[in-house]
């Protein structure tokens, strides 16, 4: 099969007053770990929402693995899994009984038991599944949740903020989880508002903004594209300091204390000629540090940009 994993073709969604996707199009292919991004009110859930058939676009379309999730619902359910971010369930039913009824209701029969207790084992649930739902923590809940999604062994899975509020120890398992379904040759589609997770993660970024597809790149080439360069020089002042120069102290982005925090634009400004420059003045370098740019500074600048330039709305 050569179809995308999920083909999303001018995808409109308009509420009473929102115009929320103004047209979305582009595909995620299959077997990639893709990373949806977007600030608050950008789209993202009402993207997934209709790619998962809770909610309909009110123009264009979505498949998954080539079947329409309106026309052909039934197939295009069966190859998705959706990880949301609330658990709904019955607090009277056990965690493997719960996981059992949701893979019927996926039409799947007792042939998925062995994956559904694989799951339990790799998600470090396998002395829970006797308990009740109810009983679990909130970080235990989060990984019912995903199992919960993946029980029918859906080719395309996505996860909405999977991590939100779930402690360092449980994100790290999670990641390693998605990663070993990726390997696995599961299409993983992750939304989150952690940018480190989806740097750490993704091999493509997608970004929503204000309802239209603002960036679709390779991680790698997303965060090489970036002209900047940050620079930290941990200054002690000898004596009397002056003024930095202007072509120092207009690349200033913080002070922190003695630390000096800068912004250079590469092939432009020089590391050399800013610490001639702090020294000229009277300073001593104690310390520097540089660092390339992160895919948060990348977003920041990106989602800012689009703000100011071509639009006043202010999102929730
Ligand atoms: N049921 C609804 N009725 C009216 N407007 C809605 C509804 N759901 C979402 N919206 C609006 O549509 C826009 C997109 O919202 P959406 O929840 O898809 O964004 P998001 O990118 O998922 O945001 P977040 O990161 O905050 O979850 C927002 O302006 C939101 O207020």
């Amino acid at each position: 099969m050569t179809e995308p994993a999920i083909s999303f073709k001018n995808v409109q969604k308009r509420y009473a007053t929102t115009h929320a996707l103004k047209g979305v199009s582009f595909d995620i292919k299959r077997g990639e770990y893709f990373g949806l991004l977007g600030p608050n009110g950008a789209g993202k859930s009402t993207l997934i929402s209709i790619t998962a058939g809770l909610a309909q676009a009110s123009g264009g379309s979505v498949a998954v693995l080539g079947h329409d999730v309106v026309t052909d619902y039934r197939a295009a359910r069966r190859a998705l899994g959706v990880v949301p971010q609330e658990l709904v369930y019955d607090p009277f039913f056990s965690v493997r009984e719960m996981l059992r009824l949701q893979a019927g209701y996926q039409g799947c029969g007792k042939e998925v038991w062995p994956w559904i207790d694989e799951l339990l084992e790799r998600l470090e649930l396998e002395d829970k599944g006797a308990n009740s739902i109810r009983q679990l923590s909130g970080g235990m809940k989060r990984r019912v949740l995903i199992a919960q999604a993946l029980v029918h062994k859906p080719e395309v899975v996505i996860l909405d903020e999977p991590t939100a509020g779930v402690d360092v120890e449980l994100r790290r398992t999670l990641w390693k989880f998605t990663r070993d379904l990726n390997a696995a040759g599961h299409t993983i589609v992750l939304t989150t508002h952690y940018l480190e997770e989806a740097e750490e993660l993704c091999d493509r970024i997608g970004i929503l903004n204000h309802g239209e597809l603002q960036v679709l790149e390779d991680k790698a080439a997303l965060l090489g594209r970036h002209p900047y360069r940050f620079l930290s020089l941990e200054l002690s002042a000898q004596g009397e300091t002056q003024a930095l120069p202007d072509h120092v102290e207009r690349l200033v982005e913080a002070r922190r204390g003695d630390t000096l925090d800068l912004k250079l634009r590469q092939g432009e400004d020089f590391i050399g000629e800013v610490i001639e420059g702090v020294r000229g003045a009277g300073y001593r370098i104690v310390d520097v540090h540089t660092r390339e740019p992160s895919l948060e500074n990348i977003f920041v600048e990106l989602t800012m940009d689009k703000d100011q330039n071509t639009d006043n709305e202010v999102t929730a």
